[in-house]
C-alpha cells in the first residue's frame, strides 16, 4: 500500500532566508505558480506580517495559485494571525502556520517563557487562527532539542484547540535518522489524539542530513514533507524537496510512499529558482546538478553505452531533463570517443578511430572538456591527412609597454612550406598579433568572437582562448591554448584559419557525407 505523502514547499519563505536572497513580488508569483505546476500540495508563500512586500506577496500568490493550497507563517502573535488572515483569506480553502519553540534552549533564552506559558500561548494562537482559518498548522519550533513528553504535552493542547498538522521541525539540523523516527514514533504512539492530526516533518541541512532526516521521519509515519527547491534557507538551507520526491520515487520499494510530484517538471523549476535567486546549483547537486546525469571516465562510459542502468539509477527524462550526456576528457575511452565520433555523422574505420584517439588523448591532457567542435577538427584533419596543407606558428614575440605602441612579430609556415616573417602594430597585444598574422595570411578576417578562460587552475593555469573568425564568406571557430594568454590568442586565429581551408574542402554542412 503506497501512501501519498502531501508536500509543503517553503522556498518562498524559509527559502527566502537565505542569505543574499531577497525576491521581489513579480519573482515570488512566479515561483509559486510553477510549484503549482511542479504539483506541491501547500505552497507557504511568506510571512505576511513581517513586510508590506511579503504580505502583498502572499495576498496576491491566494488570489491567483488554485492548484496548490496557500499559506503564510505567523508567529504566536494575534496581530500577526490577522495579518495573515487579510492576505490569505482571498485564496480557497485558506491556511495558516502557526509556531513558538519547545526546546529548553529557546524557551528559556530566546522567549524567556516556562513551559506552561508556552503551552498557553500556544493554544491561545491556534485556538484564534481556528476561528478564522478552516486550516491551521502548528510547529513546534526546535521540536527535535525538545523534551518528548512536553511535546506530547503540548501537541495534544494545540490538537484540541484545532490544529490539523503539527510540524516537528529540526530547526537547526541536529538530529540523526535514528533520533528523528524515534521522535516521530514517541509523538504518534503517546499523544492520545494524534489521529485527528497530519505529522509533518521539516529538516535543515546544518550537518548535511536534512533529506536522509525528512525520509528517516515519512518512515516513521510523517504525513507531510517541507522543504524547498534546490534544498536553499536558512543558513545551511532546508531538505531540498526535489531530492526527497526523486528518492520516494526511486526507492519506492522501500519507502511505500509517493508525493503528487510531477516530477519532469523538476528541473525547470530548480533552474527558475536558481536563476531567480542568483542561487547557483552546484554541478554535482543530487537529481538537479549539471553533472548528475554526466559520465567522464571511461568504464562509466562504456558501462552506460552498453546499458544506461549500470550507472544511472534515475533517467533523466524522469526529472524533466533531455539527456544523459558523455563527456570527454582525459579519462574517455575508447568506446565513448567512438560513439562521439559516430554521432557527429562519421564513417570512421578502427584504424582511423585509433589513429584520432591517440590525438583525442593529447589533447585532453591539456584541456578540461573536449567538445563536439574538438572533435570535428580532429576528424577533419585525420580525414584531409597530409593533403590540406596548413599555416604553422613557428615563432612569436610581442612587445608592449604603456608608453609604446604594441608590436607583435611573428614567423609563420604557409600552406606551401614557406617560412614568412612579418610585423604589426595594434591597439593592444591580441590585435597587433591578429593585425600580423592577417598580413602573412594576404586576406581581410573579420574576428566575430574572442573569449578567454584558464582551464587549469593556479598561477601556471594553461589559457584557453576561443575565436571565431570569417573570411572569404567562411566561418569558423578556433582555439588555442598555451601557458601564455598571447600565444593561445596567437594558435586560436591560426587554427580558425586552417578551419575555414579546412572547410572548404570537407564543408562541414556535408559532415553525414564524409566516408572513408
Ligand atoms: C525558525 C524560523 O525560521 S522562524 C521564522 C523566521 N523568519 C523571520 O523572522 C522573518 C520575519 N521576521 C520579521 O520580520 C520580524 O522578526 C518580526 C516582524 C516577526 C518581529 O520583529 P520584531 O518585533 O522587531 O522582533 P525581533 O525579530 O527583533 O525579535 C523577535 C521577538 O519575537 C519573539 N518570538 C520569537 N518567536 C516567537 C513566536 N513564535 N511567537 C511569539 N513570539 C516569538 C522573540 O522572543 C522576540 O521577542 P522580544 O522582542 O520580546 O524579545
Ligand atoms: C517555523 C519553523 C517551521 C521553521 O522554519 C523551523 O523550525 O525551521
Amino acid at each position: 500500500m503506497v501512501r501519498k505523502i502531501n508536500v509543503f514547499d517553503t522556498t518562498l519563505r524559509d527559502g527566502e532566508q537565505t542569505p543574499g536572497v531577497n525576491l521581489n513580488f513579480e519573482e515570488k508569483l512566479q515561483i509559486a505558480v510553477q510549484l503549482e505546476r511542479l504539483g506541491v500540495d501547500i505552497i507557504e508563500a511568506g510571512f505576511p506580517a513581517a513586510s508590506e512586500g511579503d504580505f502583498q506577496a502572499v495576498k496576491t500568490i491566494a488570489e491567483t495559485v488554485k492548484g496548490s493550497s496557500v499559506t503564510g507563517l505567523s508567529r504566536s502573535v494575534r496581530k500577526e494571525i490577522d495579518a495573515a488572515w487579510d492576505a490569505l483569506k482571498v485564496g480557497t480553502e485558506p491556511r495558516i502556520h502557526v509556531f513558538i519553540a519547545t526546546s529548553p534552549i529557546h524557551m528559556e533564552h530566546k522567549l524567556r517563557m516556562t513551559p506552561d506559558q508556552v503551552i498557553e500561548n500556544a493554544v491561545d494562537s491556534v485556538k484564534y487562527a481556528s476561528e478564522r482559518f478552516p486550516h491551521v498548522q502548528w510547529s513546534a519550533e526546535d521540536a527535535c532539542r525538545s523534551d518528548l513528553d512536553f511535546l506530547v504535552r503540548i501537541i495534544e493542547k494545540v490538537i484540541d484547540a484545532g490544529a490539523e498538522v503539527i510540524n516537528l521541525p529540526d530547526t537547526v539540523g541536529y538530529i540523526t535518522q535514528e533520533e528523528i523516527r524515534h521522535i516521530f514514533t514517541y509523538v504518534r504512539e503517546n499523544v492520545p489524539n494524534i489521529d485527528k492530526a497530519i505529522l509533518s516533518t521539516h529538516c535543515h541541512d546544518d550537518l548535511g542530513m536534512a533529506t536522509a532526516n525528512s525520509l528517516a521521519a515519512i518512515e516513521a509515519g510523517a504525513g507531510q514533507v517541507e522543504g524547498t527547491i534546490n534544498g536553499i534557507g536558512e543558513r545551511a538551507g532546508n531538505a531540498a524537496l526535489e531530492e526527497i520526491a526523486v528518492a520516494l520515487k526511486i526507492r519506492n520499494d522501500h519507502y511505500q510512499a509517493e508525493t503528487g510530484f510531477t516530477l519532469n517538471e523538476i528541473k525547470r523549476t530548480s533552474s527558475l529558482v536558481s536563476k531567480l535567486t542568483g542561487m547557483i546549483v552546484p554541478n554535482n547537486k543530487a537529481v538537479i546538478g549539471d553533472n548528475a546525469f554526466a559520465h567522464e571516465s571511461g568504464i562509466h562510459q562504456d558501462g552506460v553505452l552498453k546499458e544506461t542502468t549500470t550507472y544511472e539509477i534515475i533517467t533523466p527524462e524522469l526529472v524533466g531533463v533531455s539527456s544523459n550526456r558523455m563527456v570527454l576528457g582525459k579519462l574517455s575511452g575508447r568506446h565513448a570517443f567512438k560513439e562521439k565520433v559516430q554521432s557527429l555523422g562519421y564513417n570512421a574505420t578502427e584504424e582511423e578511430i585509433n589513429r584520432v584517439f591517440k590525438e583525442f588523448k593529447r589533447l585532453a591532457d591539456k584541456k578540461k572538456e573536449i567538445t563536439d567542435d574538438d572533435i570535428f577538427a580532429l576528424m577533419t584533419e585525420e580525414k584531409a591527412g597530409e593533403t590540406i596543407k596548413h599555416y604553422d606558428l613557428q615563432t612569436l614575440q610581442v612587445s608592449y609597454g604603456t608608453t609604446n605602441i604594441p608590436t607583435a612579430t611573428i614567423t609563420m609556415t604557409n600552406p606551401d612550406g614557406e617560412t614568412l616573417q612579418e610585423a604589426a602594430t595594434g591597439s593592444g597585444s591580441v590585435e597587433a598579433i591578429y593585425n600580423t598574422i592577417e598580413r602573412i595570411i594576404g586576406k581581410e578576417i573579420v574576428l566575430k568572437d574572442y573569449r578567454i578562460q584558464s582551464t587549469t587552475g593556479g598561477r601556471d593555469a594553461l589559457a584557453e582562448v576561443y575565436v571565431q573568425i570569417e573570411f572569404d564568406n567562411d566561418e569558423a571557430s578556433g582555439r588555442g591554448t598555451a601557458n601564455d594568454v598571447l600565444e593561445a590568442s596567437a594558435r586560436a586565429y591560426i587554427n580558425a584559419v586552417n578551419r575555414v581551408l579546412n572547410q572548404k574542402k570537407w564543408p562541414r554542412k556535408n559532415i553525414e557525407k564524409i566516408h572513408v
